[in-house]
């Protein structure tokens, strides 16, 4: 008898984005969140190749937003898009179960809290998401080496995490740069004060991965924006 397996219907997406290519991924975290699905789709239309959500618990940072709850609720209006949260909470293993059944494509979470890294990522993988690891600007970039070959991603924060709208700390450079010497397959992200003015800077260092909150919302042509932030990554992919 042969047993049919249910296809997930992001499965194509989801094996596409194993390669280093470039992605744009907007933080909806400064759009009008009591309009979320609308500028979601908005982004989406404009061309962004992934959402980044920004989950905040209001203790690993100053600040609160939403959790699986609304990220569910956006899913089940958005079936086919990339969905990364960013997890800036305290205790990331505690959600990795409730955002796999949001259908969440990657957590991203902060290693500074965890005191078993593998054991989160290993749960991460075993509930079917991909795994991306973030720093804060003030921990070193080779703390994560021993984790990067069982990640997907490594997310080189370029703002203390909390807040959007915040400036691009260019000093950051040289992680995402040892990060692409190194690795010269890792999907790499940045991620704050990311728009047309410093792309460029992130692109040169090897980013591939492009989280860009307010230089995209606050854009009057969006599309203009993503396609911005998109040249400007290729022209430095090799
Ligand atoms: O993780 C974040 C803040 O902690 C956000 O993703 C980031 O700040 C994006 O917004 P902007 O591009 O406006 O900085
Ligand atoms: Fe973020």
């Amino acid at each position: 008898m042969k047993i049919e397996i249910s296809q997930n219907p992001r499965k194509d997406l989801v094996s596409n984005m194993s390669h280093v290519k470039c992605m744009i991924g907007p933080s909806i975290l400064n759009s009008d969140l009591s309009n979320l699905y609308n500028e979601s789709q908005n982004l989406l239309d404009s061309g962004a190749d992934y959402l980044h959500l920004d989950v905040m618990d209001g203790t690993f940072v100053p600040n609160l937003t939403f959790g699986h709850p609304v990220v569910k609720c956006l899913r089940n209006k958005i079936p086919k898009a990339f969905f990364e949260t960013h997890m800036m909470v305290q205790n990331p293993e505690q959600w990795i179960e409730p955002m796999a059944d949001a259908n969440v494509d990657q957590y991203t979470f902060h290693i500074e809290p965890v005191n078993n890294v593998p054991q989160v990522i290993r749960k991460i993988k075993e509930s079917g998401m991909k795994v991306g690891l973030a720093i804060k600007p003030k921990t070193p970039v080779d703390v994560i080496s021993e984790y990067i070959e069982s990640a997907d991603l490594v997310l080189i924060m370029t703002v203390e995490p909390g807040f959007g709208g915040q400036k691009f700390m260019q000093d950051m450079m040289p992680k995402v740069k040892w990060l692409r010497d190194n690795y010269p397959t890792l999907n790499i992200e940045v991620d704050g004060g990311v728009g047309a003015n410093t792309i460029d800077d992130c692109a040169k260092a090897g980013a591939n991965w492009i989280v860009s909150g307010t230089a995209v919302i606050n854009c009057p042509d969006r599309k203009q924006a993503i396609s911005t932030l998109k040249s400007s990554v290729q022209k430095y992919l090799s």
